[in-house]
């Protein structure tokens, strides 16, 4: 199983998250965050001075999926999030080892 972690827009949440439900992503995990990518942030005018605010408000989708649906997820995720500016986010893919749904025991693909 892969863990596909997005890095997304907060405005583009609603589309991902129906292209996903869409595709029949069964569970997901969505998180507030604060980043930076190459830009680091935008720049900003107070009292006269620029100053550059760096950390941007995101948000993080979290799936984990059988290995064979990576691909269809990854290119529905690049469909619905991007806009063609910079700062669209980013997507990280890594390996996981177990996943146990806790009511029934179910492990593995069963249970994602
Ligand atoms: N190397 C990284 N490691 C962890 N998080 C990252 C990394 N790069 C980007 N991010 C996260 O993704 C968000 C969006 O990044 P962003 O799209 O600006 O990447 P970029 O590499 O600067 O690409 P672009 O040139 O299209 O803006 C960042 O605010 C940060 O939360
Ligand atoms: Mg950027």
């Amino acid at each position: 199983m892969k863990k596909i972690e997005a890095i997304i827009r907060p405005y583009k949440l609603d589309e991902v998250k129906a292209a996903l439900t869409e595709m029949g992503v069964m569970g997901m995990t969505i998180t507030e965050v604060k980043g930076y990518g190459r830009q680091r942030g935008h720049t900003e005018r107070y009292r006269g001075s620029e100053y550059v605010v760096d950390l941007l408000s995101k948000i993080k989708i979290e799936v984990v999926i059988p290995e064979d649906e990576v691909e269809g997820v990854v290119q529905t995720i690049i469909d619905s999030a991007r806009t063609g500016e910079v700062g669209d986010g980013k997507i990280f893919i890594s390996s996981v080892d177990e996943v146990i749904r806790i009511r029934t025991e179910e492990r593995g693909e069963a249970a994602v």
